[in-house]
């Protein structure tokens, strides 16, 4: 149980935020799969990243690592051999489903286990349509891990995916760098596109259509490492910018912030929202980066449909307490998506805001919330599920309350933010 205690004289201070889950998992991927050093900086040394960074080094590949600097000693291809224990992917949906492409066309066979939360997550969705390119994956009978990955000589394809995911995406994509001439992968809804974007940094020949959707993939046998200088977290950023917004006589400033069009959702829904947002771009080579600054602000409600969920996925858990804390009734459909995530977040998020005395509507894919600027508490025993994203989520939360609340499996927010708690102190004004 970790204490969570009330916001008293509002927010104020700023913060570097810590390095992109998405893009820290990639570099190390992309690393250990290219020939010559990758040097990372700025990794994001959460757990989920740290399975990533495990995983390839028990592939036979050598990384070094201390904190946020990372040091791959890439071999190409070739360099990952087959090992006799199952891979221990943890709580990440990322690791698993990027490494099920990756290994798909390696000569050997790998095993894959994962925690009880990752157990449950469906993985037909990439193994499917790895079969276009000649993939054999056998999973469970529920469709879910353990995973055994029998390793072939992969073929070209032409893919259309069912789900609007990036994790999907990007597995075809890796399974199609060890293709034998180009393929394509058209999305349901564009993605995150952190994978292309490094991957043609690293030499590969990949292209997006204007459509943003179509995709087509070169073979790449030989990737070349970089050095890639991984930028902060949009979705660790997101937790402070609702703080900010929520939290009475506050003003917040994050650093060096990822701001790739594909995961900004969040500012646009803050800006919907009527908050007071102020974002400063500065010149980048790959990946847009920059500075965010969020005042309090007095909240209006918002309606996300299902084109606009891909941008915002990870931060509709915030949405949701935004729109907890909005004067009016808001709502969130085409986010069914949110039930295969650590938890099923539709279920979590609406169980925990009633807690606080807010009143939602579960939908099959999405939330009705009618928001308060002031709650009635009901319950001070919060609990994660043990769900990083719910955890801090209910950690902003807990600063608006009149009181105390308890947050139980705090520790799960390790998974994609170990500091989160001190960073969250730092803008705490003293009373
Ligand atoms: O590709 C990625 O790095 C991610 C893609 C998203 O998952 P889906 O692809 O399942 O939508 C997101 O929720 C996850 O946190 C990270
Ligand atoms: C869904 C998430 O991650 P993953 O799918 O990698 O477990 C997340 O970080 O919110």
């Amino acid at each position: 149980m970790t204490q969570l205690l009330p916001a008293p004289t509002g927010l104020a201070g700023t913060l570097a935020i810590p390095g992109d889950k998405s893009i820290s998992h990639r570099a190390v991927m992309l690393g250990a799969i290219s020939q010559g050093a990758t040097q990372i900086h700025h990794f994001l040394a959460g757990e989920d990243c740290l399975r990533t960074l495990q995983a390839f080094r028990k592939l036979g590949v050598q990384i070094e690592q201390a904190q946020d600097e990372v040091l791959i000693h890439g071999q190409g291809w070739a360099g990952l051999h087959a090992t006799n224990h199952p891979l221990q992917m943890g709580n990440s949906g990322t690791t698993t489903r990027l490494m099920m492409g990756l290994l798909a066309g390696r000569p050997f066979a790998s095993q894959m286990i994962g925690d009880a939360s990752l157990q449950k997550r469906p993985m037909k969705r990439v193994t499917e349509p790895l079969k276009a390119f000649g993939g054999q994956v056998r999973l469970s009978p529920a469709g879910t891990l353990p995973a055994t990955i029998t390793g072939q000589i992969l073929h070209p394809a032409t893919v259309e995916l069912q789900v609007a995911s990036a994790q999907v995406k990007s597995a075809l994509i890796l399974a199609a760098l060890q293709a034998d001439g180009p393929s394509t992968i058209i999305e349901k809804l564009p993605t995150r596109n952190h994978t292309e974007l490094m991957l043609r940094q690293f030499g590969a020949d990949i292209t997006t259509a204007s459509d943003q959707r179509t995709i087509t993939v070169h073979p790449a046998p030989h990737l070349q490492g970089q050095t890639v200088t991984v930028p902060g977290d949009i979705s660790s950023a997101a937790f402070f910018l609702v703080a900010g917004a929520i939290v009475p006589h506050s003003q917040i400033t994050l650093t060096g912030v990822n701001l790739n069009p594909t995961r900004t959702g969040i500012l646009n829904v803050l800006q919907q929202m009527g908050a007071q947002l102020t974002v400063t771009e500065y010149p980048s080579a790959s990946e847009p980066i920059g500075d965010l600054t969020i005042q309090s602000s007095s909240l209006k409600p918002i309606n996300l449909g299902p084109v606009d969920i891909p941008a915002v996925i990870d931060e509709l858990p915030l949405v949701a307490l935004l729109a907890a804390c909005a004067q009016g009734t808001s709502k969130i459909t085409g986010a069914s998506e949110l039930r295969v995530k650590e938890t099923d977040r539709i279920a979590t998020v609406s169980a925990e805001l009633r807690k606080l005395g807010v009143q939602v509507t579960e939908l099959p894919d999405g939330m009705i919330i009618t928001g308060r600027p002031h709650w009635t508490i009901k319950n001070t025993q919060l609990d994660s599920h043990g769900d990083h994203r719910i955890g801090m989520m209910l950690a902003i939360a807990a600063l608006k309350a009149d009181r105390p609340l308890a947050l139980g499996h705090a520790d799960a927010v390790a998974v994609s933010y170990p500091e989160f708690f001190t960073d969250l102190a730092r803008f705490r004004k003293k009373a």
